[in-house]
């Protein structure tokens, strides 16, 4: 059974078309990375699967249509973690992560054993739970991306859309992440994360999701999508490639010079 399924999405922002048709679908045990040069929509692509950007098309969340679901279905099946870090309210870290829990419970009810056990499985899977009782405010860049990531994970939903989760991450905490999500995709969950770091999303995902301009331009393994070719065309690299483990590594070396660049 599909978790998500998107076909011919797309969507304007001032004006501009931002998603020219977007096209595709994840099954359980699927990590995602989506990867795309700056401006390429994969934000836009997340937010219009969450409802938070208008979008045309269809969507739907296993079973459900996406323009029919109410807010708690939507966040029972799929957490979403935001490029944005703000946070603006001095909360405690652990309350912080229980607004995960707040899709199965009545407003302002008090939490019960599995949404307990829910925030402390999250908060220890990211590494929080040392400083829990300190202001989300007061934390660094890094720590208030492990805190909004633990808030997600309590909300313990099938699919997990995380935008650019990595970024402001040391290399251990981005190696500790990659794993955990690679362990969530392979024990049934699915997870689309927006990655720029393409050593990290060749080392650590099932699929690849490219979008150029708004569309995905090529779709498979790692090394299906991650090919000289493609680096040249769409990002503008030069590139290495080599192997560890039966796993593919890329490093990007250098600007390719722009007359031999084709975009695809
Ligand atoms: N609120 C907005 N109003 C108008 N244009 C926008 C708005 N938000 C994004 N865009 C434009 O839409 C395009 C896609 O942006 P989006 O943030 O989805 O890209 P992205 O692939 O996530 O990029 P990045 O890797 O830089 O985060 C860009 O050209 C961007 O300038």
């Amino acid at each position: 059974m599909m978790l998500l399924d998107v076909q011919g999405l797309t969507a304007s922002l001032g004006g501009r078309p931002v998603l020219k048709g977007v096209s595709f679908s994840v099954m359980p045990g699927e990590f995602i990375g989506l990867i795309g040069p700056n401006g390429a929509g994969k934000s836009t692509l997340l937010r219009a699967l969450l409802g938070l950007t208008p979008a045309e098309g269809a969507v739907a969340l296993g079973a459900l249509d996406a323009a029919h679901v109410t807010a708690k279905e939507r966040a029972r099946h799929m957490a979403y973690v935001a490029q944005e870090r703000e946070i603006a309210w001095a909360v405690p870290v652990e309350m912080l992560v229980g607004l995960g829990r707040s899709p199965y419970r009545p407003s302002f009810a008090s939490l019960g054993l599995a949404d307990r056990n829910a925030i402390e499985a999250a908060m220890r899977k990211m590494e929080v739970d040392s400083f829990r009782e300190r202001a989300t405010t007061e934390l660094s860049g890094g720590e208030k991306a492990r805190v909004l990531i633990a808030r997600a994970l309590a909300q313990e939903t099938p699919l997990l859309l995380a935008d650019e989760p990595t970024a402001g991450l040391d290399p251990s905490h981005q190696i500790t992440l990659m794993r955990l999500f690679a362990d969530l995709a392979a024990g049934g969950r699915s997870v689309v994360a927006s990655l720029h770091d393409l050593g990290l999303a060749a080392r650590w995902c099932t699929r690849l999701l490219l979008i150029d301009g708004g569309k995905i331009v090529a779709d498979g393994t790692p090394d299906e999508v991650l090919t000289a070719r493609t680096l040249r065309d769409v990002y503008g690299v030069e590139a290495f490639f080599g192997e560890n483990s039966g796993r593919l590594v890329v490093q990007a070396l250098d600007l390719v010079a722009a007359d031999t660049r084709a975009r695809p």
